[in-house]
């Protein structure tokens, strides 16, 4: 695996720390039999094998603690890269992949996905590989040492292991307990077996015997955890499955490639755009959408709760790519600019603007490296700075989740002025339908009149005055562009925007269903002049 390749030497030491500690434990039951044989003999003889079994026990616990110190610290170095590798890959995903993956999914993926794969790959691995060592060593030197009564005794282990694998017989006091119950059953078995056969001349010492008791509690005991793995493998299987489809996901929206123009004036044109969200593959959100904005013109999108203004706005950033037509930036395609370009040429200011849980500076220049007088002089320009240098920490407040301790007049101000210090060549607005006070709402209707000055503007527009001032109003209805042109012009032609502008003034609101807007007395007797003379 190309991943673990850093980790190769780490690996390989680790690998033969294991093997040292496996053989050790592999003998240590041989070692423990002589031991009995040993105190029949002599004390010097009694001496000298336990300092030996002594010895092979603690070298045996230091390649232990060795190997699973390496072999954690190899994991951990693979998991940090792995986790570095997959958030790279998910934070160039393109804003299709979000309308389909949870983020408590994405986080899962990153955190405990990760975490299984890593246990997986280094602690089972390791544990596996040592109680494979471990049985496969064992039976090689019982049968060794004698066939026969391996034979015998090897009979049990199945037993024992299915005990074991079915009630955790090896784990707290009921394990210990379960484990001596066992080895006084082999041991008087094994007894019984020793005084019965001809093994008696062969040579089976006290101390043979108690080794292969060892040696049969040590195979079932290997082979019971062996088992107890197999779902953590299957476990790490499924979240290797999802961790390497998302390392390998390539965005439909491509970030990396593209032009980069010389000067990008604001000019956007959409020409027969069709477009169906590929979450929702069975509805076309936009059908032939064609309009063009010229430089420095302020244009207006308003329609029907639903229509698709919010769509075409996506569809400028290119957060998804139409399924036909064109969209031009400059007169140039946008699927053939570089994103990350010019999308510094735009800004967006939407309705429940983003806000990270930073300081206020840092939120206002998320999208340049700005100086403190360049943030100042933004927050300034969005009505900001005020409210901002009332709070004792000033521009280094901290907003909170999502700009939580910010009230929605403040953070769209914050919003406005991270638009504004990029000075963005175009820029979208989504203007506020949310109930703000009459205070915060004209501070940021101030802010927004402020910005929009001296650029070109795509506005979704709810209040009537902002309607006015376009130079362009584009109705948007199921998809299709209904209307076009200024607002005494479609006054004029008493279609759909004349009933959008009537609704409004009989229920507050320009769009069905909703009433939160706002029309100012004098606007609403300017539409209403308009009408009576359009009557006449
Ligand atoms: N991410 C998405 N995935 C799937 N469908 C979406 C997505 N965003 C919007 N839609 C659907 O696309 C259609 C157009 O939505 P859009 O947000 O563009 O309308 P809108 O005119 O801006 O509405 P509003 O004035 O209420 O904001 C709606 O039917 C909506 O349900």
């Amino acid at each position: 695996m190309k991943l673990a390749k850093p980790e190769a030497p780490l690996i390989i030491v680790a690998s033969g720390a294991l093997l040292v500690s496996s053989a050790s434990s592999m003998v240590a039951p041989l070692f423990f039999g002589m031991v009995v044989d040993a105190a029949q003999k002599s004390m010097e003889e009694l001496t000298r094998t336990v300092l030996i079994m002594f010895g092979i026990y603690v070298g045996g616990s230091l390649f232990t603690m060795a190997r699973a110190w390496l072999f954690t610290l190899a994991g951990q170095r693979l998991v940090a890269r792995l986790r570095k590798q997959l958030f790279t890959s998910v934070i160039q995903q393109d804003i299709a992949f979000y309308d389909t993956n949870r983020t408590g999914e994405l986080c899962n993926r990153l955190s405990s996905d990760t975490q299984v794969l890593q246990n997986a790959v280094t602690v089972n691995m390791s544990m596996l590989s040592r109680y494979l060592l471990q049985m496969i060593g064992s039976l090689a030197l019982m049968f060794y040492l004698n066939a026969s009564l391996t034979g015998v005794l090897l009979a049990v282990v199945p037993v024992v292991s299915l005990l074991a694998v079915q009630y955790g017989i090896f784990n707290g006091t009921i394990g210990i307990m379960a484990q001596g119950a066992i080895a006084l059953v082999l041991w008087y078995g094994g007894k019984l077996v020793y005084e019965n056969t001809q093994d008696k001349s062969q040579g089976v010492t006290p101390g043979i015997l108690t080794a292969f008791l060892l040696y049969t509690l040590q195979v079932a005991m290997a082979f019971a955890l062996m088992s107890s793995l197999y779902g953590e493998f299957m476990q790490a299987l499924g979240a290797s499955v999802r961790i390497f489809a998302l390392l390998d996901r390539k965005p439909d929206v491509d970030n990396m490639n593209g032009d980069i123009l010389g000067q990008a004036d604001g000019c956007v044109e959409f020409k027969n755009v069709t477009f169906t969200y590929p979450s929702r593959p069975e509805t076309k959100v936009l059908k032939e959408v064609t309009f063009a904005v010229k430089p420095g013109e302020m244009v207006a999108l308003v329609g029907p709760s639903g229509g698709g203004k919010s769509t075409i706005v996506n569809l400028i950033e290119r957060f998804y790519d139409p399924d036909s037509g064109m969209i031009q930036l400059g007169g140039v395609d946008l699927k053939s600019l570089d994103p990350q370009w010019f999308r510094r040429k735009i800004a967006m200011v939407s309705q429940e603007p983003t806000l990270f849980a930073c300081s206020i500076k840092e939120n206002i220049a998320y999208g340049k490296m700005a100086t403190s007088e360049e943030i100042e002089s933004a927050a300034k320009q969005a009505n900001a700075h005020n409210f901002i240098t009332t709070f004792e920490e000033g521009y280094d407040t901290l907003v909170g989740e999502r700009g939580v301790r910010l009230s929605g007049g403040q953070k769209q101000r914050i919003a406005i002025a991270r638009a504004l210090i990029m000075d963005p060549v175009l820029l979208l607005l989504d203007e506020a339908t949310s109930a703000l006070d009459a205070e915060s709402e004209h501070l940021v209707q101030e802010a927004i009149d402020r910005a929009m000055k001296g650029r070109t503007v795509i506005v979704i527009a709810h209040r009537l005055s902002t309607v006015r001032n376009a130079s362009k109003v584009i109705v948007i209805d199921k998809g299709e562009i209904a209307e076009m042109g200024n607002h005494e012009e479609l006054i004029a032609k008493g279609g759909v925007y004349k009933r959008l502008v009537l609704r409004q003034l009989t229920a507050g609101s320009l769009y069905a269903g909703n009433d939160n807007l706002d029309v100012n007395t004098d606007v609403k007797h300017s539409v209403n002049l308009t009408l009576e003379k359009e009557k006449q």
